[in-house]
């Protein structure tokens, strides 16, 4: 990457939420939101209506859930799960063939699966978390949940902030979802422990591939890292009360790469504790194409695109065809590529088309 714009950012914006509730508020935090889409990627959202109560209880339960007996975590793990949700053992997961130095639980909002005998693999990726014995770990999934729909909430309100940045009106990207209960969205909840050795990688440069993530950065550690036009790495540290946003690769690709879905990494903490973060993957619907919705924008809204330059080429994406297939079988191969093992189990079928010498022990997370 060598583009240097007069745009590039050397830090990430900060939004305020609360602006939105007056009209001259609203339209200057409409204003700040393009901006941070066309130019960044990233932002950090203050005065969120997410329940800090919650937010401090679900921080208070994340030390005790990595701390859970080794069989308690095992017996929830995610290669049980159709729907690669579950535990995941510190190291199982790659970024272009490095290891990862993470353990991890992935979890979901609440969702009935909508899968009936002859109907696409795909339709079998969404479905329930596993939870971890309640007696072991009492209130957390009450927590998590709650937790969840709100963040789910403010997504889709989110979103319509977006349609409305880019001149579409509220409801511009609502061809995008589904009914709210043919809808699920992911998220993790992520420890990087202080580690030994030569590897700093917490997690490898990547784009996030979906439409947009909500991360709650739930220690005081420094580490998540956003790579600016001209390829440096701006520090994005936790500040707290906030989320950090950022799009994903499909976001980006519907607006013709007007927003952008921006490079990052984690790098390992430093110190004697480990990080713990949030990430929430807010998804589109499963049937969804992106070549059949890609967007059209007033001039005036495209304008600021000249002045930034070229975005980056995309290489984070699964396979070539991401664009022409449905969003659910685009997110279904991602995961057999990045959990073989889950894959090999429950969707024996595609493992072989993806892997038809067998898995040769290095995968790709993303
Ligand atoms: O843990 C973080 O702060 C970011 C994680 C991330 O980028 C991801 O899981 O996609
Ligand atoms: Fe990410």
């Amino acid at each position: 990457m060598s583009s240097t714009s007069s745009v590039d950012f050397s830090s990430v914006p900060v939004l305020d939420y609360s602006l939105i509730n007056t009209p001259e508020g609203k339209l200057q935090f409409l204003d700040q939101l393009r901006h941070a889409l066309i130019n960044v990627g990233f932002l950090y959202l203050t005065n969120h209506p997410v329940s800090q109560t919650d937010i401090d209880s679900l921080i208070g339960y994340i030390p005790k859930l990595f701390a859970l007996p080794e069989d308690a975590k095992e017996i929830i793990r995610m290669a049980n799960s159709e729907h690669f949700l579950g535990y995941s053992r510190f190291g199982a997961e790659l970024t272009k063939g490095a290891v990862d130095q993470r353990e991890q639980f992935d979890f979901a909002t609440r969702h009935v699966s909508r899968y009936m005998k002859g109907d696409p693999d795909h339709y079998r990726l969404w479905g329930p978390s596993q939870w971890p014995d309640e007696k072991l770990i009492p209130g957390f999934r009450e927590v998590l949940e709650s937790y969840l729909d709100q963040v789910q909430e403010l997504s889709y309100k989110f979103s319509s902030l977006i349609s409305e940045s880019f001149g579409l009106g509220p409801d511009g990207l609502s061809q995008f979802y589904e009914a709210p209960e043919l809808m699920q969205h992911r998220s993790k909840i992520v420890q990087y422990p202080v580690v030994e050795g030569s590897s700093d990688q917490g997690v490898g440069p990547h784009y996030d591939a979906g439409f947009l993530t909500f991360l709650l950065q739930a220690s005081s550690h420094r580490g998540l890292q956003v790579q600016n036009l001209s390829g440096q790495w701006i520090d994005a540290p936790p500040i707290p009360g906030t989320f950090v946003i950022n799009l994903g690769k499909a976001l980006e690709f519907i607006t013709g790469g007007l927003a952008r879905a921006t490079s990052h990494r984690v790098l390992s903490p430093k110190g004697d504790t480990p990080r713990y973060s949030v990430p929430f993957f807010q998804n589109i619907g499963l049937d969804t194409r992106l070549t059949d919705h890609v967007l059209a924008f007033p001039p005036e809204i495209l304008a600021p695109k000249e002045k930034r330059g070229t975005v980056v080429a995309t290489d984070s994406v699964n396979f070539t065809e991401f664009d022409k297939e449905p969003s659910g079988k685009v997110n279904l191969i991602g995961r057999v590529k990045s959990h073989p093992d889950v894959a090999e189990r429950h969707y024996p079928e595609l493992f072989k088309q993806i892997f038809p010498n067998g898995f040769s022990g290095k995968g790709s997370a993303y």
